[in-house]
């Protein structure tokens, strides 16, 4: 269900009725179910507006909260609070939003693309039959994408196109060798299938969102929602994607309570707990497991983490 709700309750005495903060789009197409059965009402909030918030709040008040990700070695960043601004915020949920953060409460959404995580458990549930989101996810760590992906090498009789910097190895056509006259859908292994998608939907994020920051000069691309779940294989194609793109100027950066963003920031519009008051006062050094997620699958991070160690925050020279 696509209510992201805030976690406390408000008594109004005089009607002695519940409220509840919620946003995104569950807050206004289950707003008469809460309604009816629970007799709640959802005080809605912009979805966009407590995505930042979130966002803002996790990377003043969390130590350690953002990372980046690079052939499986997370880095934590230590970000300057009063160098946190601009940056570029990438919500991978069903669809994908790409906001320019300015500060508290300033922000302009400037793209977005339908390619995301709804198309990769769409698109993945058809074609493999998997019958859970993680199911398919697992898939994909068994997959290998070349059976289905067309390669540079696969077109350049194995070399590499160096000319124009692409090696053998790169991805020239995702889902290219489908295409193939004598094979059907059967012939191809549900993991390789997944595997390619995941590589196709992270690449074309990956892409998009350097492209956006490339536009607007932002130095920091931060990637939240659902979809990355601290998926190690996703992250992964992500950074990779926007390394490639940039070649080298830019990395992307990952946050450790990505899926609940909007959530986070409903809480933060009570009155009662002001984004200032909680920054200020609490610092709050979660323990590096720490997960806001339910999901018994969950796992924050899997493999090491380097608690102690920081890097640079600047991670794109301009
Ligand atoms: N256990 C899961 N079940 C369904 N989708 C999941 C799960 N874990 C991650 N996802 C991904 O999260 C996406 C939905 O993200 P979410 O932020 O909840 O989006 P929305 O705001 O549209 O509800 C799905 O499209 C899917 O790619
Ligand atoms: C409409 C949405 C903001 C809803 O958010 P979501 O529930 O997907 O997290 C999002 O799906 C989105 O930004 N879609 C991409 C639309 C576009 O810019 O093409």
């Amino acid at each position: 269900m696509n209510v992201n709700s805030g976690f406390q309750h408000q008594e109004n005495c005089t009607n002695d009725r519940s409220f509840i903060k919620a946003t995104g789009g569950g807050a206004y197409k289950f707003s008469e179910l809460f309604k009816e059965k629970l007799g709640i009402s959802l005080e809605k909030e912009d979805e966009m507006d407590c995505l930042v918030t979130g966002a803002n709040f996790l990377l003043k008040a969390v130590n350690q909260e953002a990372f980046t990700y690079l052939n499986g070695s997370k880095e934590f960043v230590q970000i300057d609070h009063n160098d946190l601004y601009p940056y570029l915020l990438v919500n991978i949920g069903s669809g994908v939003s790409m906001i320019k953060v300015d500060g508290d409460g300033k922000f302009e959404r400037v793209s977005g693309t339908s390619v995301g995580g709804g198309t990769f458990w769409g698109l993945g549930k058809l074609l493999t039959k998997s019958q859970s989101f993680d199911e398919l996810l697992e898939l994909s760590h068994r997959g290998d994408n070349r059976a289905i992906d067309t390669l540079v090498g696969d077109i350049y009789g194995g070399m590499d196109y160096l000319k124009i910097g692409l090696s053998s190895t790169t991805i020239a056509s995702s889902f290219g060798k489908a295409t193939s006259h004598n094979k059907e859908l059967e012939d191809y292994k549900p993991e390789d299938i997944s595997r390619s998608l995941l590589r196709m939907i992270s690449n074309n994020i990956g892409q998009i969102s350097y492209l956006n920051a490339l536009r607007f000069g932002l130095k920091r691309i931060i990637f939240g929602g659902f979809f990355i779940r601290s998926h190690s294989y996703t992250m992964d194609t992500i950074a990779v994607a926007v390394h490639f793109w940039s070649k080298g100027e830019a990395k992307a950066m990952f946050l450790r309570h990505e899926g609940f963003l909007g959530a986070l920031g409903a809480f933060m519009s009570y009155e009662t707990h002001s984004l200032d008051d909680l920054v200020v006062n609490q610092v709050m050094p979660l323990p590096v497991n720490a997960s806001l997620g339910t999901d018994t699958n969950y796992d924050p991070l899997e493999g090491d983490l380097n608690g102690t160690e920081s890097i640079q925050c600047s991670v794109y020279r301009a």
